[in-house]
């Protein structure tokens, strides 16, 4: 997919930005769900990742003030398709909030498992289409392992950052991203996590910054879909979520039935990804 559907979320038939109350009712329906969940768990706090996006950065400012600095601790995990850039943002943010942080290479432990397999003939110089994504969900994996053992050693819960878009398009690492205790911002599409973001005071540059999933480099989200997040929050939101057709939904937003499948395609596609792995029916013998 080389370019990214475009549409202007201003265009929307239906208002999916949240108004200044919704937003406030949304900050405090969040920060509720971290301390009740911490507390009910017996939990000392929780771990996050921060990798400078916007996703990490809005959990972790929720959960300074669901849980204060004490109650969260960062881990920045950089590897060799990280940008500086990024990695030096996922620092500013746990040293704005005050929060404890380590940061970790990860590379030689994601080298360890490409070495431990050389028949897939991965080489993180030349990654390519099949490799890469493999590649990538191995730097993805290595940071949920990572997670747990901080999570363990330190008796906290594992945050998670997903939101509504990606659990409905399947745009995570199975056993990844997604192998977390929670996932704060899950009842929120893109689009309204930057609102959110905004609201709460992360800088402008972070709310702004194209999301990028960081397997590879030059990865974005919005490339690899080929959809813009607006175009894909709106199709979610009256097609799948809500109760327009396929025809209906390409007519209200004035974009191909085709941008439609699309969306179809990758919600029917990561059904598994969105239940618990399945057995066989008990047989009544
Ligand atoms: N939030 C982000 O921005 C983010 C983070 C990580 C990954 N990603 C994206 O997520 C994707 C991850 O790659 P992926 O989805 O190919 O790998 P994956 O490992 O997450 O899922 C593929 C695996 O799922 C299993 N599977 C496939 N179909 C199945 C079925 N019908 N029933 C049961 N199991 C099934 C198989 O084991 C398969 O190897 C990439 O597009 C990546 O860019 C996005
Ligand atoms: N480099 C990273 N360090 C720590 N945590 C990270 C890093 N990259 C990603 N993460 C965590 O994983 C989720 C999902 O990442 P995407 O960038 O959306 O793929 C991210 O929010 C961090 O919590
Ligand atoms: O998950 P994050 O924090 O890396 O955000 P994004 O996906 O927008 O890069």
């Amino acid at each position: 997919m080389s370019e990214a559907q475009s549409y202007a979320i201003e265009d929307l038939p239906i208002e999916l930005r949240l108004s200044e109350e919704e937003l406030e009712a949304h900050r405090a329906h969040v920060t509720t769900f971290i301390a009740d969940l911490v507390a009910d768990a017996g939990a000392n706090g929780a771990v996050l990742g921060l990798s400078g996006g916007i996703d990490s950065t809005l959990t972790a400012y929720l959960a300074v003030e669901a849980l204060g600095e004490e109650g969260l601790y960062g881990l920045v995990l950089p590897s060799d398709v990280n940008t500086d850039e990024n990695m030096s943002d996922a620092e500013r943010v746990a040293e704005t909030l005050g929060i404890e942080y380590d940061v970790v290479d990860i590379n030689p432990i994601v080298e360890a498992f490409f070495e431990a397999y050389p028949e897939a003939g991965i080489d993180r110089r030349v990654e390519s289409d099949p490799y890469r994504t493999a590649a990538g969900n191995v730097r993805v994996r290595t940071r949920g392992v990572l997670n747990y053992f901080v999570a363990n050693v330190r008796g906290r819960l594992v945050l998670g950052t997903g939101n509504r878009s990606e659990a409905l398009t399947g745009y995570f690492t199975k056993y990844g991203d997604q192998a977390v205790d929670c996932n704060p911002i899950g009842n929120l599409y893109k689009l309204q996590v930057r609102q959110l973001a905004a609201h709460v005071g992360v800088p402008e540059d972070l709310v702004e910054k194209p999301p990028s999933a960081e397997m590879w480099e030059g990865q974005t989200d919005e490339t690899e879909m080929g959809l813009t997040y607006d175009l894909l929050d709106a199709i979610l939101a009256l097609h799948v979520d809500g109760p327009l057709s396929k025809r209906a939904t390409a007519e209200t937003l004035d974009v191909a039935e085709s941008a439609v499948e699309r969306v179809e395609g990758l919600y029917a596609g990561s059904e598994h990804k969105r239940r618990m792995p399945p057995a066989p029916a008990p047989l009544d013998l």
